[in-house]
Formats: C-alpha cells, structure tokens, sequence
C-alpha cells in the first residue's frame, strides 16, 4: 500500500500570451504547491476501483469521470501492464476551484501507480501522459515552485525560492475553466517576465506586485462575488498581494508570517459567508 498527498497548485500569476490553432492558450505562470493536499492511497488489487471521501467527496462528478480513474487507465494502456489498483481519495480541496485538485490527484496517481506496477516510466513519460489528461498535470507531478509555459508543458523549476504563507478562500462556487478561457478576450501588453529566483520573501512579493491573472476577469463574469473574497482578503493585517489562482474562483492573500495568516483565516471565519473555505498554509522551496 502507498499514500501520497496531492498538494494543490496555486497561480502566483498567470499571464495569458497567445492562442494556439486548437484554441489551447499559450501562458506564462508561476505555480507553487502550498501544505494543503488531498490524500491518495493506492493498493494493489486485480481490478481498478476508486473509492473517494472527505469533505468535497460529494463535489466531484461521477466516478468513471474521476481524472484518478481516468490516468489509471491511461497508464495502463500505455505500459500495456495487466495489472489492476483499489485507489482511495480523500477529498479535500474544492473542486473545479483554480487550484489543481483534479490534475494534483492524477499527478499522484501516475507517480504511485509507476511504482507500484514497477513500470519506470521517465518524469517526461508520465508528464506527456498526464498532458493528454490536463494543462496542469506536468506541473503537479513536478510539484515544486516553477514557471509554467507553453500550454502547461513547459516547467522550468527556480532555483532559489523563499518560505511565506497563503491565505486560500473559495465562495463555494464552482468555476468551468472551459468557460473562463472562453470567456477570456486577449488585449493590452503582457508585463514583461520577472526574474523569479528571489532569494528572500520580500523580492518575491514585489516582483508579484506587477504581475496579473489574466482569467480574473472572465472568471468574475461567472462569479461576480470573487470581487468581494479579494477586498476581504485585502483587509487583513499582514497580507501583502491578494489575487485569484488559475481559473478561479479561490483567491489568495500572501503572508510573511504564518501568525499573520492565521490571524486572517480566524477573522475570515468568524465573518463568512455560508459556504466560504478558508485555510491558510505554508508554501516553500
Ligand atoms: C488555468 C490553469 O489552471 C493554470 O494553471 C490551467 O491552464 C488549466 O489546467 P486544467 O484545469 O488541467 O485544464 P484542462 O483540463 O487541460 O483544460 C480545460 C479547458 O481549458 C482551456 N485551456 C486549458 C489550458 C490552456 N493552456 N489553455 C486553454 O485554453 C481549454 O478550453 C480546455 O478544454
Ligand atoms: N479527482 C478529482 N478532483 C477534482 N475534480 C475532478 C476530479 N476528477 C474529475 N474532476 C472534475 O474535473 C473538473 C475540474 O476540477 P478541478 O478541481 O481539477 O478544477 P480546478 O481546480 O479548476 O483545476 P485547475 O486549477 O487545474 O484548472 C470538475 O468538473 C470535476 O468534476
């Protein structure tokens, strides 16, 4: 039996750079995995089953459509292995909410089951596999800070990076990332890339402040209240940048401290709105 935790990926910035002939968008983002994680643990079994608990169990669709169910078959037919796997998740980040659960889940699939079915597939071989499932998986299975390109395939790790806290908070609506992109109307400049191996927190967070998510504004179409979860997060003591992750509607508040961040994250609470999801957690190198 082995357990993994799938860490979900947070984008720190997201810019948009152009649109590829099959309408994927081409993007420069960088991507870091805070302390909160949904759980995978896998034994070995003749069949491929899934079991899925914890708190959003019941937020994810149909268990055929499961992205872990999906990259456990994708991972055998592709190493013609016959061999089967009793998967278990436990759910705990929202889902459809901008920060990777679905692709953070099958990323830990790929890398468990490669072991368990002693296949050795390359890092690159279960990155081009998990890329036919999801933008974000390669960046999940690499799962350390990185800039992110291409359409997601692209993964260049820093070198150096800081510890700081995050604050995470979802209004409990879900967001279609088809939709976003859809949605989204590419103009003005891209900010010009920054130089993100920043020694200390403080670099980091003011070479953050220029930066953007371009899915902000076609993700408040679909869920206008993201304006209202920026400005409570911009009011606590402490936070540094508030912004909206991948395609939404979780935003972020960024800490120096982790005292500060739970500070907010028990203001947050005290004052929510039904259905709020509020955390906070560590993110370092
Ligand atoms: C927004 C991000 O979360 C940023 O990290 C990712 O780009 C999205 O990754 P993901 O959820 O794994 O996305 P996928 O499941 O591959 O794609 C869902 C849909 O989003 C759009 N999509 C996705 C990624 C991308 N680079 N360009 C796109 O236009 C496509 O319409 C696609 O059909
Ligand atoms: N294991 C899973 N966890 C979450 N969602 C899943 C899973 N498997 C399939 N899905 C489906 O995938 C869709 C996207 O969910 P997910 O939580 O990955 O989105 P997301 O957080 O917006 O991801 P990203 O940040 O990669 O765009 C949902 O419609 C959900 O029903």
């Amino acid at each position: 039996m082995i357990t993994a935790i799938a860490r979900s990926k947070v984008n720190l910035y997201l810019h948009v750079t152009g649109k590829r002939a099959d309408g994927y968008h081409l993007l420069e983002s960088l991507v870091v995995f805070p302390e909160l994680s949904d759980r995978i643990t896998i034994r070995k079994g003749k069949e491929l089953s899934l079991e899925v608990t914890g708190p959003f169990a019941d937020s994810i669709g149909s268990t055929e459509e499961n992205l872990v169910l999906k990259a456990a078959h994708l991972l055998k037919s592709e190493s013609r292995i016959d061999a089967g796997a009793h998967i278990t998740l436990e759910k705990n980040l929202p889902v459809a909410a901008g920060i990777g659960g679905g692709s953070a889940d099958a990323a830990a699939t790929l890398r468990v089951l490669n072991q368990l079915w002693d296949i050795d597939f390359s890092d690159d071989g279960l990155s081009r596999i998990g890329l036919t499932l999801g933008a974000d998986i390669p960046a999940c299975l690499y799962g350390k800070p990185a800039i992110m390109s291409g359409i997601g395939e692209r993964i260049s790790g820093l070198q150096k990076f800081p510890k700081f806290h995050i604050l995470l908070v979802n209004s409990g609506h879900s967001v279609s990332t088809r939709d976003v992109f859809n949605r989204l109307r590419i103009t003005g400049e891209v900010p010009p890339a920054g130089d993100f191996n920043a020694a200390t927190t403080r670099d980091l967070f003011a070479g953050l402040t220029p930066m953007r998510n371009d899915l902000e504004m076609p993700a408040r179409e679909v869920v206008p209240v993201i304006g209202e979860v920026l400005s409570a997060i911009r009011e606590q003591k402490g936070c540094y940048l508030a912004r909206m992750s991948g395609s939404g509607a979780t935003c972020f508040g960024l800490f120096e401290d982790s005292e500060a961040a739970e500070a907010a994250v028990h203001a947050l609470r005290a004052r929510r709105r039904p259905g709020w999801w509020v955390q906070a957690a560590a993110v370092g190198p």
